[in-house]
């Protein structure tokens, strides 16, 4: 059907923002056809122009602010600023919390249908800057020295950032120290269109706790030039390094690692703590990034699961084991699943380095592998899931269905893949009984749940 839209292109029209949208754009709707601006909050009086028309929806440009939420707060106009990754930085943390619980509960209603769930204050931070533990940073050349920083948006130009306000102090030192090296030892940026030139990422890792850093060159090629002499000024200039790792990525691809990782110099893995339990981490395995709401996401897992030692327990998607060795505190028995193998042998290192014996891990697909035990006679008594974005796959879905571990609790990082899960889960035989929002991303859109579900 061709229906007349109520904007044309270019139109400046007055509109008051009702939402925002998962990229945190004002929502603004005229005869019910949504328009997202940019930079626009919920409450808000405008003044916009329309720059793009859509079928379903179009885009606009802020002009004029006729009244502004309680909410908004300034920030300075540099390029970090724009570009660093901090889509909520405009509003105030209060505000942001307020707006991530209560798209929690939207997305809970809308996608999962869940209408009588207990959803709990989310847990935000008291300071909420500086926490991220890890970076990945592109690099560039500008005017012959090389730059390390943000994409600016739909381009192929790197802004250099010297300050990321939402990294620790040690990860933006240790960027823009390691690219200034590389700068002086004449080392080139990778160039995406012509695929020549050497370094295309710098990444960053540190352990909170521990104070040990870890630094990763992603370079096209295999050698890179003066490389003794780059081992040797990273570790005069950066004291905390521990562990200095080659990535090499010679692909064309806007995938950050390559397939070949080799250790230069130092520790092949950095150590951390969360609580009490110390971890073992190598370049490619994932590690929660916050680690001040690490600890109070898990011991909620932990709380969620409420172990009494006799049970058994499966951590689908664990990554280094983090959870799985948490939950082994408390349980006869954890298995953990996780396709990285890496990630798999961090695992057990860290099941071994903190003495614990009641932890097994296996690497693979938590949705064939679990299905796989499960057909071996092996069942949970709790199981954890904590899958990427994407949420479990249906068959993983299907098998706890199956199974019927008693208790299940849902780590995720994103609520609409959580909001689809728990109405299969529900579907199936279980009942969400609470859902409990962690602010782990402040300053950005993401929002992290941990979720308790019952066998009824
Ligand atoms: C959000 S992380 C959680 C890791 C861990 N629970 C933690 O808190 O550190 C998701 C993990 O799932 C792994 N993964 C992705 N797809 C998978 C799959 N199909 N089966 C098993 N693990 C998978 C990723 O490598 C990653 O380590």
């Amino acid at each position: 059907m061709n229906r007349t839209l109520p904007v044309t292109k270019n139109d400046y029209i007055d509109v008051v923002f009702e939402d925002l949208t998962h990229d945190g754009a004002g929502v603004a709707k005229i005869d019910g056809y949504p328009l997202f601006i940019p930079n626009g909050l919920p409450g808000e009086k405008a003044k916009v122009k329309v720059i793009k028309v859509n079928k379903s929806y179009g885009i606009g440009k802020l002009i004029e602010l006729y009244e502004k939420s309680p909410y908004r707060v300034e920030i300075a106009k540099s390029d970090a600023h724009k570009y660093g990754g901090c889509q909520l930085e405009h509003i105030s943390y209060e505000g942001q919390l307020k707006y991530k619980e209560n798209q929690v509960r939207q997305v809970l209603t809308r996608i999962g249908k869940l209408e009588d769930v207990k959803i709990h204050p989310i847990l935000g931070m008291d300071n909420p800057w500086h926490y991220r533990n890890k970076a990945q940073v592109p690099v560039g050349e500008k005017d012959g020295k090389l730059v390390a920083g943000f994409f600016k948006p739909r381009s192929h130009e790197i802004v250099d950032t010297n300050e990321s306000l939402i990294q620790l102090p040690e990860v933006n030192e240790a960027v823009q120290m390691v690219k200034d090296i590389c700068s002086e030892l004449g080392i080139s940026a990778y160039h995406e269109e012509s695929h020549k030139g050497v370094i295309r990422h710098i990444m960053a890792r540190y352990g909170k706790q521990t104070g040990e850093l870890m630094v990763v060159l992603i370079t096209r090629t295999t050698d890179i030039s003066h490389k003794n002499k780059l081992v040797e000024e990273i570790v005069a200039r950066l004291p905390k390094v521990k562990s200095i790792v080659h990535n090499v990525n010679s692909k064309r691809t806007n995938v950050i690692l390559g397939e070949k990782t080799n250790l230069l110099w130092g520790n092949e893995v950095i150590y951390d703590y969360i609580g009490n339990v110390k971890f073992a981490i190598s370049a490619l395995s994932f590690y929660q990034v916050n680690p001040v709401q690490t600890k109070v996401l898990y011991d909620k897992a932990l709380e969620y699961a409420n172990l009494s030692g006799e049970e058994t327990v499966i951590d689908a998607y664990c990554g280094i084991g983090t959870i799985s060795l948490f939950l082994a505190q408390k349980a006869r028995k954890v298995f953990g699943v996780e396709v990285v193998p890496e990630a798999i042998e961090d695992a057990k290192r860290n099941a071994a380095l903190n003495g614990m014996t009641n932890a097994d891990f296996a690497v693979g697909e938590a949705e064939v592998v679990i299905p796989k035990w499960y057909k071996e006679g092996n069942a949970a008594d709790v199981l954890v899931v904590d899958p990427p974005r994407k949420g479990c796959d249906e068959a993983l879905l299907q098998t706890i269905i199956e199974m019927k571990p008693k208790k299940v609790v849902y780590v995720s990082c994103n609520p609409a893949t959580l909001a689809r899960d728990l109405r299969i889960l529900e579907d199936g035989g279980y009942k969400t009984l609470e859902v409990q929002p962690v602010d782990m991303f402040p300053q950005t859109t993401h929002v992290e749940c941990c979720a308790l579900l019952k066998k009824i």
